[in-house]
């Protein structure tokens, strides 16, 4: 295509964009007609129908080799948008309908998706296109293949005036037919061209033959057991690490097609914001498939650090309750989307607005902000996490359980206050709760409830308590629940999200290498036991290809795993080499100081965080070398324009960074003989990483 025909194009597409635009929001700020009579309910007013303006934007659009009759009236392109519409007789197809299968080159196979010729994604900066990006499927470049439209700038939006609907224009005649077809004959496959072999070093063209689902894993190779062959329940006591198999040493993983490769890389190279955005134009094949699965089959996705797992997990909460999606694959219920922490409620809950234009069908929550929010706590509870294992273990449901039936038989109506006392005094002297010496000795041990409610190591037994006791009326009705870093989940916590799961379908999300704890279950066989899922177990998809960090950076996390765990399989294959500095105890600070001004110079537009064991020692030095807290997070130092997050190994899960600095990798907190959060953090930087230390670090990061 050349310059000056690309150019036209883009203005075309922009055009279409401000109209596409322009109708969706129109559209959305309509209020709910309210067609009852005039009850309590009426205000006359009524209510714009999204919380949140959807932005409106184009996605892509797709070519077709023909014009199509049956889906299309006899339209040969149309575009891939957040909503439907249609612009000037071409159509806008949600990107949740099955249609949009042609633009992911999914396997959910569409009529439609064998008549590609040509997928086109769109580059936003802000409302804006800025360019697109075309990619052939199967055949050559045709050289025209979107038909281009006469289409108007409209006014500048307003609320008062709606433009008039748009007539639907004339489709274009058909593309003549050729010498051995009829107009209407749709080429068979057998009757289409090969797909030529890609030249070296250019972008292969998208595959054309359906794919299949990326095949669930084996119970082996996910590391758990056959069914018959399972360990009992998990235990509470905590749980070793599972052995698991995997490809032999340096041997590279199945790589997955990829899709809109361009735009994708320059995706991953611009800077990372403070939150994660939609990445539609460029979701992957592998990632389409899993956001679209039905919503009442449940499943398991694992993958390595920034394999795409909150990408597919936030999509997917959208697309279960999208206009657009199917009947058959959405749900009438709501979604609970649960994440680690509140740093990660935020980094995804910008995705989900966007996508469902604020739908109060998609609640957000991390574990903490959800028992918090149950317990009606304005703080964070003080303390550690836990102070025994039995803090965490599912024994304290049952104890609950049989707490309140207990409560509920002599009549008494069971309280927060209640069930805990009665359960803290192991039931009465004539019947006892458990006989088991070891819980009663913990239970005698439990604070009175007053203070309990103080502590955090308390807050699962009495969130729980609240949930068997008084649900609150907004988490009702929940039908899926979306759980992120599920290795952290602990068996009280899965307790407590399988009783709010109405429907028992879920989306379970993790890598078991970023285990922080020894009491989270080891492998997911035990978290399938925890679920009781109730028509068999759900699949395990393994996700191979790594998007956030480079290659350079992967391996040298990497050395913390097994050997047998060590492939890397990087989309981002060149960048720094990690940097790694011992020096004096006394000069921490400013090594530290100087790592991070480094990053902020190389990475002017990213973000940069210390990632350290010890975070007071870190705020302390920034404090003395001028550096200010700011006011609206507390986790983030400012300096003459200049931002530096500072996290804890447990904060900074699920987020990402340009630079990273790690700070005395010796000092993070191991697990029964694997480094979770050093894993974590050291895979935190989508650009460049640096180690600063004093102690010697770990031994298998000290092999070069
Ligand atoms: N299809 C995609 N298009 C654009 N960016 C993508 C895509 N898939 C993943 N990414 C980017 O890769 C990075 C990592 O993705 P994500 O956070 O989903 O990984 P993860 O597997 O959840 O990682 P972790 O386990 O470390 O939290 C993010 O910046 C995300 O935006």
């Amino acid at each position: 295509m050349t310059l000056e025909r690309k150019q036209l194009d883009l203005e075309d597409e922009r055009t279409a964009q401000k109209r596409y635009r322009r109708q969706v929001q129109d559209r959305a700020s309509r209020p709910i007609t309210y067609q009852g009579s005039r009850n309590s309910l009426w205000t006359g007013t009524g209510l714009p129908k999204s919380a949140v303006m959807p932005l409106g934007a184009l996605i892509g659009r797709v070519a077709l080799r023909e014009p199509d009759e049956e889906d299309l009236d006899g339209g040969s392109d149309f575009y891939i948008g957040e909503t439907k519409a249609n612009l000037d007789g071409v159509d806008v197809f949600s990107w949740a309908a099955p249609v949009a299968c042609t633009f992911f080159r999914g396997s959910r196979h569409h009529e439609l998706c064998d008549e590609v010729a040509v997928i086109r994604a769109f580059e936003h900066r802000g409302d804006e296109i800025v360019d697109f990006h075309d990619e052939p499927v199967g055949d050559e470049m045709p050289a025209q293949p979107f038909r281009k439209r006469a289409l108007t700038v409209p006014a500048a939006p307003s609320r008062t005036l709606r433009p008039p609907a748009a007539p639907r224009a004339a489709p274009l005649p058909p593309a003549p037919p050729s010498p051995t077809q009829s107009p209407s004959a749709k080429p068979t496959a057998a009757q289409k061209p090969a797909a030529p072999t890609p030249a070296a070093g250019s972008t292969p063209p998208v595959a054309r033959q359906r794919s299949s689902l990326p095949a669930p894993l084996s119970p082996d190779a996910a590391a758990t057991a056959p069914p018959s062959a399972r360990p009992a329940p998990p235990a509470v006591r905590p749980e070793p690490p599972a052995s698991r198999p995997a490809a032999p040493a340096g041997q590279s993983a199945a790589a997955p097609p990829v899709r809109a490769e361009a735009l994708l890389r320059a995706r991953l190279a611009a800077p990372r914001a403070k939150s994660l955005a939609p990445v539609l134009a460029t979701l992957q094949p592998d990632q389409y498939d899993l956001v679209t699965v039905p919503a009442m089959d449940s499943m398991i996705i694992e993958g390595q650090p920034g394999t795409g797992k909150t990408i597919i997990a936030s999509h997917r909460a959208a697309y279960l309750v999208s206009d657009g999606t199917p009947p058959e694959n959405s749900l009438d219920g709501n979604v609970l989307i649960v994440g680690p922490t509140s740093g990660y409620s935020e980094h995804i809950r910008a995705v989900i607005d966007r996508l469902t234009s604020g739908s109060k069908r998609v609640r957000v929550l991390s574990l903490p902000e959800l028992m918090r929010h149950l317990l009606h706590l304005r703080h964070e509870p003080r303390g550690p996490v836990s102070r025994s294992w039995q803090d965490f273990a599912k024994m304290l449901a049952v104890l609950v359980r049989a707490a309140v039936a207990r409560l509920k038989a002599t009549g008494m109506m069971p309280t927060l206050d209640g069930v805990y006392e009665h359960v803290r005094r192991n039931g009465s002297s004539e019947y006892p709760l458990t006989k088991d010496p070891e819980w009663i000795k913990y239970l005698g041990g439990l604070p009175p409830v007053r203070d309990a409610r103080t502590i955090r190591a308390h807050t699962p037994l009495l969130a729980i308590i609240q949930w068997e006791v008084a649900k609150p009326r907004d988490l009702v009705g929940i039908e899926h629940i979306i759980v992120d870093e599920a290795q952290d989940v602990t068996p009280l916590e899965w307790h407590l999200l399988t009783s709010m799961n109405e429907a028992h379908a879920w989306t379970i999300v993790g890598d078991l290498n970023q285990r922080r704890s020894d009491y989270t279950p080891g492998s997911w066989t035990q978290v399938l036991d925890l679920l009781a899922i109730p028509y068999g177990d759900p699949p395990i998809h393994r996700l191979e290809r790594g998007y956030r960090s480079t290659r350079p950076i992967l391996q040298y996390a990497n050395r913390l795993l097994p050997p047998a765990e060590r492939v890397v399989l990087a989309f981002q294959e060149e960048g720094p080499e990690p940097t790694v500095k011992r020096c004096q105890r006394s000069d921490l600070g400013t090594t530290v100081l100087h790592h991070v001004i480094r990053l902020q110079v190389a990475y002017p537009q990213g973000t940069v965080a210390v990632i350290t064991a010890d975070p007071k020692t870190v705020e302390t030095m920034l404090h003395r070398a001028r550096w200010v807290r700011s006011r609206q997070n507390g986790s983030t130092w400012q300096d003459s324009g200049r931002e530096v997050t500072v996290a804890h190994p447990d904060t900074a899960r699920g987020l990402e960074f340009d630079g990273v600095v790690v700070v005395e990798p010796a000092d993070f907190p191991q697990n029964l003989g694997r480094q979770g959060p050093l894993y974590t953090a050291l895979t935190r930087p989508n650009r460049e990483l640096a180690v600063v230390h004093t102690k010697p670090l770990p031994e298998p990061l000290r092999r070069r």
